[in-house]
């Protein structure tokens, strides 16, 4: 009897044995549908040898399916599910995302003339017949945008049998881009940089550079002569872009280089134009994607080259799920591959900067703006200069803006906290709003007139009396969101032009990606956003940035927390002046001379990360060092607490590990589960994984509620 291992994407933790009906031919990496219970489901045949299994128990694989996951892309499933402990089938998961794929290719319905004139001619008709009296065969949205009416006219004609309906293939997803539509002039440093680059690309095998260039340096004009390199080369190339879906300005961009948009993977997409990425990238007709993280399961034909840009973003964490680096991740797919991988960012991640400083990674500078001078930046004190009570804006950021704007130019006010208020509180009796299901504050939305939890989303009306003690009027908010101070900056700069940017005011991302587009055009004085304005945009019109609370990431137990502050302060304020000298930057901050705010006004970076670097060897913290961290919750505390203490009696005695905890989560109770947090630290060439396995498999069981999620390499540690 012939048999085959299948994959299958659930979450089961080994492939499972099939019979292979006669007359079907199947080859690892095959994809088919088998029976699972009661129902069929997508798998792959995986290699390696099947298991025994008795013949009565064999049930035979229905069916063999277009399409097969390459062998690349087998062993990437495999090293995610071993690096993260997870289940293969969770990654494979992954990588089947679009079922319809493995389909046959349906045609797109399109209509041509074909019969005499209808009987009753109307002007739309005639129109109509006018566009189509080309001969061609027009889609019927084209048809009838082209011709200025709706498409039940052309419906109508197709049944009076003036038209025909015929069916043709799929036009290709994005036209082929052109690696020499129009090179740019670059400068010298530029040129040198992208020679590096090419270099790397021709040699045709694995490598990592690290790109680290000032902000408006000019790194994304550098690494498309890379991408032009690779694709010149006849290869397909991949550019993860974190928030790809906020804006059109990287598509926009690339095509004004490269002659045609790349093709983008990201969830904003439909489901139909997925599907036809999805085959377009399988079968070599798509060259170039620009993706979130999920674009690393895509599977290229002729991978030649992965790009991430703003490779120190957190974004490229994915915390639920299988829980891995995108950014990390892309190096191991360009190392199964055997293809260059480029990282870029103007303030890499303490992890990169060490692995280009150790050899391990090429490391590739851009020391100066091109076509411009960084911005100059200074502090505000606000324990000396700061504003009035219950405002957040100090005099002298509030002058700042009104030169900015007095003079034709932009502002950005930029504050990372979504929602008018933190908290809210009763100034009678001193209740507090907190959500339900989790240890969080509700964050008051005053434009929704809402109070809302940012974890699991539990929303209420915002009540006129207090719940507590029914005072009326006793609500205060405490501390500001972005739209507290838009609400103070409408007041303050009457006659400007403001626009708010945060992710939960706008409906639409189409709406977003207009938004961002009329801060481009400078259709907008003074512009007020979270976080996502500080990646990687370029506004042209931008002279000035006033960053609210500078000191709002500082205080945390995050290991990475002045890294991180770093980074966002020197982004943000990076987006100012960098088409014109003379750009600002203005920082309130209750602690000027935490290193971090001294590294950002004296604009010293070598400093902070020479002194970051050196804490983090010090305290054995990545990349000097390696962390795991387990996080077991359960429906109630006790349940929690039980299994992690059962997990702290069996942690397997070794050399080089340290175990932390349990400990209650910063994040105590999150959706209504109580969640006890282990962090494991160990040494660099510790191995890590086969010891969490082992004390994973010591541990009883997870019974009831509880569950035990293992996050290597951990981001967050709320
Ligand atoms: N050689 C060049 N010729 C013409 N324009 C250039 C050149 N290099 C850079 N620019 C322009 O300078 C601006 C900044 O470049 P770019 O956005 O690539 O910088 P960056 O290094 O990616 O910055 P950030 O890290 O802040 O996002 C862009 O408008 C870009 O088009
Ligand atoms: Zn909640």
């Amino acid at each position: 009897m012939n048999t085959v291992s299948v994959l299958l994407p659930v979450a089961v933790d080994r492939a499972y044995t099939y019979s292979v009906p006669d007359g079907m031919e199947l080859a690892p990496g095959d994809v088919v549908v088998v029976p699972l219970g009661p129902r069929n489901m997508l798998g792959v045949v995986w290699d390696g040898q099947p298991d025994d299994v008795p013949q009565d128990k064999l049930r035979p694989v229905e069916a063999k399916l277009d399409g097969a996951i390459g062998a690349d892309m087998r062993r990437f499933v495999d090293w995610i599910a071993d690096y993260t402990l997870s289940v293969p089938g969770t990654v494979l998961r992954m990588v089947l995302r679009v079922p319809e794929a493995f389909g046959p290719e349906r045609p797109v319905s399109a209509v041509r003339l074909a019969g005499p004139p209808p009987e009753r001619m109307t002007s739309a008709r005639a129109r109509v017949l006018d566009v189509v009296g080309d001969g061609l065969s027009w889609n019927r949205s084209a048809l009838a945008q082209a011709a200025g009416v709706g498409t039940s006219v052309i419906n109508g004609l197709v049944d009076a049998g003036t038209l025909e309906i015929v069916w043709l293939p799929a036009a290709p997803v994005v036209p082929a881009p052109d690696p020499g539509f129009a090179p740019p002039v670059l400068s010298l440093d530029q040129a040198a940089a992208a020679a590096r680059l090419r270099e790397s690309v021709a040699a045709d095998t694995f490598s990592v550079t690290l790109i680290e260039g000032v902000t408006g340096a000019g790194k994304t004009e550098v690494y498309f002569e890379a991408v032009a390199e690779a694709l010149g080369r006849g290869r397909q190339v991949l550019v993860l872009v974190p928030e790809i879906s906020l804006t059109t300005q990287f598509l926009d961009r690339f095509e004004a280089r490269f002659g045609a948009r790349p093709a983008e993977w990201h969830s904003g997409i439909t489901s139909r134009l997925r599907e036809r990425t999805w085959r377009g990238v399988a079968n070599g007709d798509i060259r170039a994607v620009a993706g979130a993280r999920s674009a690393l399961f895509l599977p290229f034909a002729e991978p030649g080259l992965i790009v991430v840009d703003e490779e120190h973003d957190p974004a490229y964490k994915q915390e639920d799920g299988v829980i891995y680096s995108a950014r990390d991740m892309a190096v191991v797919r360009g190392m199964i591959g055997a293809f260059p991988v480029m990282l870029s960012s103007a303030t890499p991640s303490i992890e990169s900067r060490a692995n280009a400083e150790r050899g391990r990674y090429a490391h590739v500078v851009l020391p100066d703006r091109f076509g411009g001078s960084l911005p100059d930046i200074k502090a505000i004190d606000m324990r000396v200069d700061g504003p009035e009570r219950g405002r957040f804006l100090s005099p002298v950021l509030i002058k700042a803006v009104e030169e900015t704007i007095a003079g034709g130019e932009q502002a950005l006010l930029f504050l990372n906290r979504r929602g008018y208020a933190p908290l809210t509180l009763c100034r009678r009796c001193g209740f507090r709003f907190e959500c339900p299901n989790c240890s969080a504050w509700l964050v008051e939305h005053r434009f929704r007139r809402e109070l809302c939890c940012h974890h699991c989303g539990h929303t209420i009306r915002r009540p006129d009396r207090c719940p507590n003690c029914d005072a009326e009027d006793s609500l205060v908010p405490c501390g500001p969101g972005v739209e507290r101070i838009a609400e103070e900056a409408a007041a303050t700069f009457a006659d400007a032009r403001i626009l708010m940017l945060s992710s939960d005011l706008v409906g639409s991302i189409a709406e977003l990606r207009n938004r961002f587009a009329m801060v481009e055009r400078g259709e907008v004085d003074l512009v007020i956003g979270t976080q996502l304005v500080a990646k990687g945009h370029n506004f042209p019109h931008l002279a000035l940035v006033g960053v609210i609370d500078a000191d709002i990431g500082l205080a945390t137990a995050d290991p990475r927390a002045a890294e991180r502050t770093f980074q966002l302060l020197q982004q943000v304020t990076g987006r100012a002046g960098r088409h014109r000298d003379g750009g600002r930057g203005l920082i309130q901050t209750f602690d000027p001379d935490h290193p971090v705010m001294r590294a950002i006004v004296s604009g010293d970076r070598e400093a902070f990360y020479a002194r970051e670097m050196e804490q983090r060897e010090r305290q054995r913290l990545p990349p000097f060092g390696r962390l795991a961290a387990i996080v077991v919750s359960g429906r109630n505390q006790q349940e929690a607490v039980g299994h992690s203490r059962a997990l702290a009696r069996v942690v397997p005695a070794a050399e080089g590990v340290r175990v932390l905890g349990p400990a209650e989560a910063p994040l105590a109770v999150v959706r209504g589960r109580h969640r006890y947090r282990f962090l494991v630290q160990t040494s660099r060439a510790f191995e890590l994984q086969s010891w969490l396995r082992q004390w994973l498999a010591a541990a009883p069981k997870p019974r009831g509620g509880v569950r035990v999620s293992v996050d290597v390499d951990p981001v967050s540690f709320l």
